[in-house]
């Protein structure tokens, strides 16, 4: 028997292992010798077992005031917030960023907790005046009951609270699905939720594999609401599987973020930002800075102070103190990253640095890679418009601005972009005319604050939002409300006017 801890999906209130028995082994990715623990390999048995909790709390917690709903949500981020440095900690362990950044993470998921409580106290509607006498108008939102929700391993607690508070204020009662990567930071989110004293039922987490668990979620006829955050192909899928149910579906996918740096940037501003953007999280983010759009002027500086300024990130474990950047999240993920080097190789892009995975000692029990730069790339080479979801970046040269928003929206995604320049004119025409969800100005593609709408244009998503208070869009419809006080007045005005 193994001595590793054992962890236990969360239905109805009841902590209890997949109805196979089957598990699986959650490992650290900068040390695969270090196992996490051992989670349950659900199946959809277990999904439906989480759905009929759901539906059956649903009754009750849907008529719970919104404002005491905020309360239980409030109490919840105040124990994230005591417990931030041990889920930070858990966080990194399990994913790899450094532990700077699982702070950064878990403060998101503290931040949304606290925005979703004070909307409890809002969740406005609008009144508007009747055409006729005697007429009261209003739209409220309502509530649409089960939620299914399956999210990624990048951002594993501040994803799912971008998920779970703004369903569960609205009134709605969730089951998600962790990534099979990640499923502690959001067994330990859903234990804030469980100790702030929620009632059983309203949050109910199935852990397993995205075909086995998360099919039979999206499938399953009593879930109202899919929201899915991961790849565009599975997004994709998971799309025309609602939509042969007619069901609602909201989706945040890919990204080829572009940063575009004009002749007259502050660059040392600018090297900041692109290191931070390229590289953070081992740029595994949707957000991540993956094409540095740069005026010719000054490409040639640009390219050897961003290759001086890379060469120094400490890549290792994320646990120890100094480490700037972690590994890549598995196996899988680093051979996406290899054979996008191999690729941008062929494809006649120079190798500016980095370009291979990193094996000395200790690091060779992890998926470490280094960072990598291209430059000289073409815009419709594929390092240039495919996702690689790893610490590489491409740096394309353009003559002029107009040049450099046209390369920058010529990918199949669009969810962040950013530009550096010191002349206004250049700032404003950029937000207008980058067809992304978001834009910044001399700031790099990441870093994105929860209080405005999250999300991307084109195979980036699907219309909706995260974040914001945008996102109470998914999670409930809207009811117009007519009240006639004319006593049968208008009636007989109607019937008189025949
Ligand atoms: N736009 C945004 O807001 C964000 C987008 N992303 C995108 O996510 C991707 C990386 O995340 P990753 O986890 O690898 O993405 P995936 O699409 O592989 O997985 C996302 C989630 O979907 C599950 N899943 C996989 N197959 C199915 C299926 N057939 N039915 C239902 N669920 C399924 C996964 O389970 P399992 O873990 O078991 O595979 C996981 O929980 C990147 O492309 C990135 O751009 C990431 C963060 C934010
Ligand atoms: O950096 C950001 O803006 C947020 C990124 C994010 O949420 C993601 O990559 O999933």
């Amino acid at each position: 028997m193994s001595d590793h801890k054992v962890y236990y999906n969360y239905i109805g209130g009841e902590w209890v292992p997949a109805r196979s028995g089957k598990t699986y082994e959650n490992r650290n990715p900068a040390d695969t010798r270090d196992v996490i623990g051992i989670f349950p390999d659900s199946g959809a048995e277990d999904i439906a077992d989480a759905v009929a909790a759901a539906k059956e709390a649903y009754n009750a917690w849907r008529l719970v005031p919104a404002p005491k709903r905020g309360e239980l949500l409030y109490r919840a981020s105040q124990i994230l917030q005591e417990r931030k440095e041990q889920y930070a900690n858990d966080m990194t362990r399990e994913m790899g960023k450094v532990l700077a950044e699982t702070r950064g993470d878990v403060q998101e998921a503290i931040d949304m907790g606290y925005f979703m409580a004070g909307e409890g106290r809002r969740l406005y509607g609008v009144t508007t005046p009747s055409e006729l006498p005697n007429k009261f108008q209003m739209s409220v939102r309502q509530p649409l009951g089960v939620c299914g929700l399956i999210t990624p391993w990048n951002f594993p607690m501040a994803i799912p609270s971008w998920k779970i508070f703004p369903a569960l204020i609205c009134g709605n009662t969730v089951v998600i699905k962790p990534a099979e990567d990640t499923p502690l930071s959001t067994y330990n989110f859903v234990q804030a939720l469980v100790d702030a004293g929620l009632p059983k039922g309203v949050v109910n987490i199935v852990s397993g594999h995205g075909p086995t668990a998360g099919e039979p979620l999206v499938q399953h006829p009593d879930v109202k609401v899919i929201s899915f955050t991961g790849s565009t192909e599975v997004g994709r899928h998971v799309s025309t599987l609602c939509a042969q149910q007619g069901k609602h579906v909201s989706l945040e996918m890919g990204g080829k973020n572009p940063m575009i740096i004009m002749d007259d940037a502050d660059l040392d501003l600018v090297l900041a930002g692109a290191v931070w953007g390229a590289f953070g999280t081992t740029g595994q983010r949707c957000t991540a800075t993956s094409r540095i759009i740069a005026h010719r002027a000054i490409v040639d500086e640009l390219t050897s102070r961003i290759q001086a300024e890379a060469k120094t990130i400490q890549v290792g474990n994320g646990l120890v103190d100094g480490m700037q950047m972690g590994p890549s999240i598995n196996q899988g993920q680093l051979s996406v990253v290899e054979k996008y080097v191999k690729i941008g190789r062929e494809e006649g892009a120079e190798l500016v640095l980095g370009g291979e995975r990193l094996t000395d000692g200790d690091l060779g029990h992890g998926f470490f890679h280094q960072p990598t730069i291209f430059g000289n790339v073409k815009r419709n080479m594929r390092i240039a418009q495919e996702e690689i979801f790893g610490p590489v970046v491409s740096i394309i040269p353009v003559d002029s601005l107009e040049e450099a928003i046209d390369v920058a929206n010529d990918v199949p995604y669009g969810l962040s972009s950013s530009i550096y320049t010191r002349n206004v004119n250049n700032a404003f025409i950029a937000m207008r005319d980058l067809y992304t969800g978001i834009v910044y100005v001399n700031a790099p593609t990441i870093g994105a604050e929860i209080h405005l709408p999250f999300g991307g244009t084109k195979g980036t998503g699907n219309g909706k939002r995260e974040g914001g208070t945008q996102v109470l869009d998914t999670y409930s419809e809207w009811k117009s409300l007519y009240v006639d006080y004319s006593g049968g007045l208008q009636r007989a005005q109607i019937d008189n006017a025949e």
